[in-house]
């Protein structure tokens, strides 16, 4: 049975994807159950979108304005209570096997005198619960990115300077955030705007990056700082 199931499942991904031996079936029963409510909450609610290249499941109290600026590819799965605002200028596009966990926000626009410019996330990218992604200016996000729980992006900052202005009525500069492949943003994580993460690279727990960080880099800290390169000790030992 496990093993069927292994077989499906890789075949929907598209990778090998292997079951662990001590998962129960009345688990996996549980999970099917659950997948099968989402996937007809998802074909429902997807009509809405611009474009779906497949299946689509959707969670419980899960928020979506705007859907018609969403497109995505196959198998992207929104987990309850996530809540997506996809008003912006140039839409939200999904790759295939995209999950958004539970009580993730996405929000492309805040104010409607500003409208958020775009947000395009690759490939089997996932989002651990409770993450914030503030799109704002563009973010991009390439394929096979990780995120840990209570990340958040924010693309965009207000202009200070002036005293005699309120904050809020001084206007915003938009860089907007690139991630890039195969990376991993560790839990709580804050990424600023302006900031571009090379492909293959971690950013720790808890860090706050406010300046480019360099493909396969692990940083972290307040700012976050380069700590090491991933594979640095590989090539010591050769
Ligand atoms: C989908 C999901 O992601 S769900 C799981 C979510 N999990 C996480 O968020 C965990 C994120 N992991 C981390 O933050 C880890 O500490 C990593 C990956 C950054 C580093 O792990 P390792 O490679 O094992 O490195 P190690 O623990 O040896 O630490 C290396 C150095 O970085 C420092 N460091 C490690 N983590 C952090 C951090 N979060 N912030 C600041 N400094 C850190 C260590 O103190 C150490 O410094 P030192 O050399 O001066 O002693
Ligand atoms: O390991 C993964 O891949 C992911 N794990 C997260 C989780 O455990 O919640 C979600 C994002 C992808």
């Amino acid at each position: 049975m496990r093993k069927a199931v292994s077989r499906f499942l890789s075949k929907l991904k598209g990778e090998p994807y292997i079951l662990q031996d001590c998962i129960q079936l009345k688990d996996l029963c549980g999970v099917f159950g659950e997948r099968f409510r989402q996937l007809t909450r998802g074909w429902l609610r997807g009509f809405a979108f611009h474009r779906r290249d497949g299946a689509v499941l959707i969670g419980k109290h899960v928020k979506i304005k705007c859907a018609g600026n969403i497109s995505c590819g196959k198998n992207l799965l929104i987990e309850d209570g996530a809540c997506i605002n996809a008003l912006c200028r140039q839409g939200v596009i999904f790759g295939r096997n995209v999950s958004i966990g539970r009580n993730t926000v996405i929000d492309c626009t805040g104010v409607l005198r500003q409208l958020g410019e775009s947000l395009s996330v690759g490939n089997c990218v996932g989002f651990s619960p409770g993450c914030f992604i503030g799109v704002r200016g563009s973010v991009r996000i390439g394929d096979n990115t990780i995120f840990g729980p209570m990340v958040s992006l924010h693309a965009e900052n207000h202009v200070y300077e002036d005293l005699a202005v309120p904050i809020r009525l001084q206007g915003v500069v938009r860089k907007g955030i690139e991630i890039g492949s195969d990376c991993w943003i560790g839990a709580k994580a804050t990424i600023l705007d302006g900031v571009r993460i090379g492909d293959g690279a971690v950013i720790a727990a808890g860090a706050v990056v406010n300046r480019d960080v360099p493909g396969r880099a692990v940083a972290g800290g307040v700012p976050a700082k380069v700590m090491k390169y991933r594979g640095s000790r590989k090539e010591k030992e050769l």
